[in-house]
């Protein structure tokens, strides 16, 4: 694997090294003792998998409050997506700021998002499938959430959006006492 740092400290690009021969390809996902390398400490704990049908579709933006924060590293299996990290630490210097990145098997990219991000993504490509790995359990009566569209965070989405849950669409907007989580 190997680690390209983005805008936001804290928040890695993970670009996956496959092996190709004449069978195919093969490649490391996940490896606790490369990660620990920017900064995953925690053990993984569930990993969850998506299929979202068509081009355009937008899930986020979600995270978890503490003390079920998580850490998330996030790989596009099937089709493609701009996948964004919101930056929701409290005093951080980048607070609020935002970075995105496509995925798709073909560009081997994944994103490696520490605790305190919100995460969301677009997809770019009809029935893209997306695999989590997770360091804390699912916890409903902690999750957190803003909207897509919020403009104090401002993300510049690639597509008009063809799609969007009730719940998300229901999320709120960044208050002006938010100090982060
Ligand atoms: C996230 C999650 C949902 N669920 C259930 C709740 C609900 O019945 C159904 C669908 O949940 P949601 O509508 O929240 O799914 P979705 O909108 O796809 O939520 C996901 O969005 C992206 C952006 C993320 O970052 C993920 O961590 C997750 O929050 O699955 C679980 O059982 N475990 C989980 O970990």
């Amino acid at each position: 694997m190997k680690f390209h740092a983005t805008p936001i400290k804290g928040l890695w690009v993970i670009e996956l090294e496959p092996f190709a021969d004449h069978r195919g390809r093969f490649s490391r996902l996940f490896c606790k003792k490369e990660l620990a390398e920017i900064g995953l400490q925690a053990e993984i704990v569930q990993v969850n998998h998506s299929v979202t049908v068509n081009k355009g579709a937008l899930r986020g933006l979600h995270f978890q409050n503490p003390p079920y924060g998580e850490d998330k590293i996030i790989r596009c299996l099937r089709g493609e997506v701009f996948d964004v990290a919101v930056d929701l630490r409290q005093g951080s210097e980048t607070f609020l700021q935002w970075f995105g990145q496509r995925l798709s098997p073909e560009n081997n990219r994944a994103m490696f998002l520490p605790k305190g991000f919100a995460h969301g993504f677009q997809t770019l490509q009809p029935e893209s499938e997306l695999i989590y790995f997770h360091t804390q359990f699912y916890a409903p009566e902690y999750e957190g959430g803003f909207r897509y569209n919020d403009e104090s965070i401002g993300v510049n989405w690639p597509e008009a959006v063809t799609e969007i849950s009730d719940k998300d669409l229901a999320l709120p907007t960044v208050s002006s006492d938010f100090k982060g989580i």
